[in-house]
């Protein structure tokens, strides 16, 4: 019988060009979040066993649909336990992150294991994403945090106006969404590009199953 692929081989298997040294950052997540998550909870008791497929891999949808510029400034608003943020930081070492979250203790983790894999583009605050009004970001990210109306709202204040240049996007917000899209998408009032991601990788047990793109 065939050898059912780890869960680290699940990631590359869609991203071939991850270097040694961030394949070992990825591969210290597992027992990081394992040993954070028993002392704060940052991911459901039950998911924590599926970090590379439903945390990880779903997080580097984002790098698998975009290009960031090295150098550009990334806000993860609402990240918890540093999602999409850490896996996006490993993934992309020449962009700076901030990951934001109004629950102080769950940033904990993401510091921990930010420094425990030697990440040195991470930083955090403590905030209210809407409180954040001394800098300006390239992209804004998240997942699961909020209906798209709340975020774009968020997020534009806070957006530079940069233009899409190659393969580098717009600046703009870029989030993981599940439920009513239908409904959200049309109380935002917004004309987001749509991609499922499913169709970035094939893989169909995602309850944010959507991608979401809305350039300042
Ligand atoms: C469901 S969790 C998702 C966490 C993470 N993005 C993930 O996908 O695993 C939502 C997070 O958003 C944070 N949050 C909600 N509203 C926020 C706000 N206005 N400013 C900052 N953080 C917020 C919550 O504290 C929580 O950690």
């Amino acid at each position: 019988m065939e050898k059912s692929p780890s869960k680290l081989d699940l990631i590359t298997e869609f991203f071939a060009d991850f270097t040694p040294r961030q394949l070992e950052q990825l591969a210290a997540l597992d027992e990081l979040y394992r040993d954070w998550n028993s002392k704060i909870n940052v991911i459901s008791r039950k998911d924590i066993d599926h970090l590379y497929e439903n945390h990880v891999l779903h997080s580097l949808a984002i790098a698998a649909a975009f290009e960031f510029p090295s150098g550009a400034k990334v806000l993860d608003i609402g990240t918890g336990g540093g999602f999409p943020g850490i896996p996006l930081a490993i993934y992309f070492p020449e962009v700076e992150f901030l990951l934001a979250d109004s629950i102080n203790k769950k940033l904990t983790v993401v510091k921990e294991v930010a420094a425990a894999i030697g990440l040195t583009n991470v930083t955090t605050r403590h905030t209210r994403v809407e409180d954040i009004k001394d800098r300006k970001f390239d992209y804004v990210v998240s997942r699961a945090v909020a209906p798209l109306k709340d975020l774009w709202q968020w997020a534009k204040p806070v957006l530079n106006k940069r233009p899409s240049e190659g393969n580098f996007p717009a600046s703009g917000l870029i989030c993981l969404k599940g439920g009513d899209l239908g409904q959200e998408i049309s109380e935002s009032r917004l004309r987001p590009r749509v991609m499922e991601i499913y169709e970035l990788f094939p893989l169909d047990y995602y309850r944010e199953k959507y991608l979401l793109y809305v350039h300042r």
